[in-house]
């Protein structure tokens, strides 16, 4: 039997018109338009077609889109300098630095230099102990966009067994502990993990968060349950091209799973319609409104 395909691709355009009708009604009722600002230091050729695309959807929903594009060499005085500007300016309501920072600067210090309240990655440790503690924070979109797959396919998680492989500030550890929220039984592995095929085969539920092209292999899958892969690898392909894969076996592990999200098409899309729910919540906050409904967990 061969797994259902999770259509993140048609997930993310959903989760994007739904945040679109909610942000014309803003302007409409409050005369407010969600600012999002994406600063990129240096260039990441893979960063700039992220950076690219989220400012196009930006737009597409109707926000203001605001780049920052620094040199390589910036200084973290002259990038700190330009997150206090974007944390005063009432026009921007979200605020993402693009990681990684180049060597010389110290990450930790530059995210938490982010108004947490327009933190929409919700990396500042402010929005980390929120969400370690089960309080409201802003969700780092990665883990948000593979949860609301997740809930969608599955509905009631309580009593699942999870496995997120991958234990990263930005999707493994936000991942476990929403998983948790859900009274998962969550475990996680990372590169000192034993065994981490047997492991995964007591799983109902598989997060792939490592960054190894096909790492996760098909005869690991316990059958029926339900794989997210967030990997993002590029590798050569025929005729000297490259493409994108996770880091599952993906046509291995279909003819196991129950349901598994493709690599392009899965987390990808989703992670960027849910900085756009993240950057309309933060907007309403800011105002004192509502927050949009079936947008946030
Ligand atoms: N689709 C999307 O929207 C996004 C995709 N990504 C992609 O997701 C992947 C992970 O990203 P990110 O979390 O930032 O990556 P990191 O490199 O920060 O973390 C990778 C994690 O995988 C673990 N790991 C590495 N090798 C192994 C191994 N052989 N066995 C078990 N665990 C291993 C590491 O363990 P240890 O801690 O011990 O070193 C680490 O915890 C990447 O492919 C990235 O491109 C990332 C963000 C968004
Ligand atoms: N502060 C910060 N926040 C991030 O959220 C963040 C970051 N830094 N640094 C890099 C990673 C990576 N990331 C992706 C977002 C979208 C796709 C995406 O849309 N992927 C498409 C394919 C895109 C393509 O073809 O290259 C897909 O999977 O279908 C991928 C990866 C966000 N990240
Ligand atoms: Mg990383």
């Amino acid at each position: 039997m061969s797994a259902t395909i999770i259509d993140g691709k048609a997930f993310a355009a959903d989760i994007r018109s739904r945040v679109a009708e909610q942000v014309a009604a803003l302007k409409t009722d409050h005369g407010i338009t969600p600012g999002l600002a994406v600063v990129l230091v240096g260039s990441d050729a893979a960063s700039e077609v992220y950076v690219r695309s989220k400012g196009r959807m930006t737009v597409e929903v109707g926000m203001e889109s605001f780049e920052h594009r620094l040199p390589e060499e910036t200084s973290e005085a002259d990038l700190l300098a330009l997150i206090a500007q974007l944390n005063a300016d009432p026009a921007v309501h979200g605020i993402l630095v693009q990681l990684p920072l180049p060597g010389h600067m110290n990450s930790d210090a530059v995210i938490n230099a982010i108004d947490p309240t327009k933190d929409v990655d919700g990396f500042h440790i402010s929005n980390v102990g929120l969400l370690g503690t089960g309080q409201k924070a802003m969700v780092p979109c990665t883990p948000l966009g593979c949860l609301m797959m997740l809930r969608e396919h599955l509905g009631d998680m309580s009593g699942k067994e999870a496995i997120v492989i991958g234990r990263s500030n930005i999707v493994g550890k936000p991942m476990a502990h929403l998983l948790l929220g859900e009274s998962c039984t969550v475990s996680i592995a990372h590169s000192r993990t034993k065994d981490i095929a047997d492991v995964v085969r007591r799983a109902d539920i598989v997060v792939a968060a490592v960054g190894r092209p096909k790492m996760i292999k098909g005869d690991w899958i316990k059958p029926g349950a339900t794989v997210i892969d967030v990997g993002i690898n590029r590798v050569e392909a025929e005729g000297g091209k490259t493409r994108l894969v996770g880091d599952v076996d993906f046509d291995a592990a279909r003819e196991v799973a129950g349901a598994i999200t493709p690599v392009p098409g899965g987390v990808g899309p989703m992670t960027i319609a849910c900085l756009l729910a993240n950057t309309l919540t933060a907007a309403c906050r800011a105002n004192g409104l509502p927050e949009p409904e079936g947008l946030t967990v």
